[in-house]
């Protein structure tokens, strides 16, 4: 069975259509690069599978249930920004993951070690960078079956990317699924096993990465810039 499934989803703001026709289905062991150009939705995508906002129309299950208290126990999310208030410090942002019972404390510090951070850091001194690290050291400390990352390279520096995808692999359980939203197709497409494009709410292209490349002779990057 699907670990993520989705049939004829719909989302519109207002008059505005973001989502269109959404059908896909996911399985346990893939990391999914999900790319597209500014505002093709898939922020929006990835906030209605985690539950943050609801489907205009159309179905999404989890692990074979609608999106709900099991379905959110089950997925790690990464946001595309901050969520925590600026007073805390980092050890406090850690308290609120423990809650899930999920959350690896010892994997946690790794990470903060691995990237340099230390727990006594107020929010408010953090760079961009620094922010993307703690977020996604809270994320990937999570023993989830399914991870969405939003945006987990914004605001790294070119040489940090390859110390956070290094972290990515090492972490990802491969009993998981992985679904990545980027502009930085390069970086991801290394990684990602499969690829898929949206492009105005719609699906452009699914398909195995490496099947892309050996069939089109060109990489994920060169396709998207080819397309769109
Ligand atoms: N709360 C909202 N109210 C109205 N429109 C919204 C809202 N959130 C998103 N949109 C619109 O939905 C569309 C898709 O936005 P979304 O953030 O999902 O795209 P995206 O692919 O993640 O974009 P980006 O790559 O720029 O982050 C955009 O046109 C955006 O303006």
């Amino acid at each position: 069975m699907e670990i993520l499934e989705i049939s004829n989803l719909y989302k519109d703001y207002g008059k505005k259509l973001t989502l269109k026709n959404i059908n896909l289905s996911f399985n346990l062991g893939e990391i999914v690069g999900l790319y597209g150009p500014n505002g093709s939705g898939k922020t929006t995508f990835l906030k209605i599978v985690v539950g943050l906002l609801k489907p205009s129309k159309g179905k999404v299950l989890v692990d074979g249930k609608e999106v709900g208290v099991y379905s959110k126990s089950i997925i790690s999310y990464l946001p595309d920004r901050n969520i925590f208030p600026l007073w805390m410090k980092i050890k406090d942002t850690y308290k609120f993951y423990r809650d899930f019972f999920d959350f690896d404390d010892k994997k946690f510090k790794n990470l903060l070690d691995f990237f340099s951070l230390k727990e006594d850091l107020s929010l408010k001194a953090l760079s961009k960078g620094d922010m993307e690290k703690l977020l996604l050291s809270l994320s990937l400390s999570r023993k989830a079956k399914i991870y969405l990352l939003d945006e987990p390279l914004s605001g790294i520096d070119p040489s940090t990317r390859d110390k956070i995808i290094t972290s990515i692999l090492k972490n990802y359980y491969e009993e998981s699924l992985m679904i990545i939203a980027t502009h930085l197709i390069n970086e991801i497409e290394t990684i990602a096993d499969r690829t898929i494009f949206l492009y105005q709410g719609e699906i452009a292209l699914d398909e195995n990465t490496e099947k892309i490349r050996e069939q089109k002779k060109i990489s994920i990057n060169e396709l998207f810039k080819s397309m769109f």
